[in-house]
């Protein structure tokens, strides 16, 4: 069975239908790319996954729960149980800025799961550890480059040992040379078998570690396959005319 499956998702913002019928199957440890013209819903997808946007229409399940079903949500309690599996990654990394690196670490995990402190502690140098970032642990997000800031981030969603990563667009504001390091740290949570769900322009990532790459336009999912096929096989024409926009 899916991990996720999202069936028939509507979502308008005003008389704009953002999300006009998407339906995506997640397996899990499967990582998905979802690329796509600007403005063709990916964001809003996304979103509308971690019940950062109520949809109009359609189902959303996580495992054997349902978040949404035929537009009617579950309960609170149930909302926020289902959504605590799922961590997200934003393309503006969303750092507390008066918290340092382990403040950001630590706040959620013992605000909503009541860890010790002690473990707490223990967990936040093991992930900063991870990210290649322990030496940072007392500095304020403000000291942070860009790179530094999107691998704090990932940690910070690891700390609440998710099921699922949901990135939206996690190098797009960095550097050039900074995407790398986030990149790298992506991958080996690959690597690692997570499951993860990467709306990205960086088709580089896409083509080297997705299992599957999808692409959005004018707020459906057009065209899917493994990414050799999105990207080399000429039936994929949308993909392609996309592409050769792009890259
Ligand atoms: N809160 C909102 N209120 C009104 N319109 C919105 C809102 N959020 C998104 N939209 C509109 O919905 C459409 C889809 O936006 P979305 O951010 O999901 O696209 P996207 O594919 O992620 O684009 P990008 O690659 O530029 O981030 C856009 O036309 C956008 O202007």
């Amino acid at each position: 069975m899916a991990i996720i499956e999202v069936t028939n998702l509507k979502k308008s913002f005003g008389a704009v239908d953002v999300l006009k019928d998407v339906s995506l199957s997640v397996q899990a440890q499967e990582v998905v790319a979802v690329i796509g013209p600007s403005g063709s819903g990916k964001s809003t997808m996304l979103r509308s996954l971690a019940h950062l946007e109520k949809i109009d229409g359609g189902s959303i399940r996580i495992g054997d729960e349902y978040l949404v079903k035929d537009g009617h949500y579950s309960s609170a309690a149930k909302i926020k149980e289902i959504t605590s599996r799922m961590g997200m990654v934003f393309q503006h990394f969303n750092l507390f800025p008066h918290l340092t690196v382990r403040g950001n670490l630590e706040l959620a995990p013992r605000l909503v799961k009541k860890l010790p402190a002690a473990e707490l502690r223990e967990r936040a140098s093991g992930l900063l550890e991870k990210v290649g970032l322990i030496d940072k642990a007392d500095v304020y997000p403000a000291n942070l480059s860009g790179g530094q800031k999107q691998r704090v981030a990932i940690a910070r969603a690891l700390m609440m040992s998710p099921e699922i990563l949901l990135f939206d667009e996690p190098t797009s504001a960095l550097d050039p040379e900074l995407t790398g390091e986030v990149l790298e740290v992506m991958k080996q949570l690959a690597e690692e078998h997570m499951t993860m769900i990467v709306v990205t322009h960086e088709m580089g990532f896409a083509r080297e570690v997705a299992d599957r790459v999808m692409f959005m336009a004018d707020g459906e999912f057009i065209e899917a396959g493994t990414p050799e096929q999105v990207f080399d096989d000429p039936q994929h024409e949308r993909t392609k005319t996309f592409l050769t926009r792009v890259l």
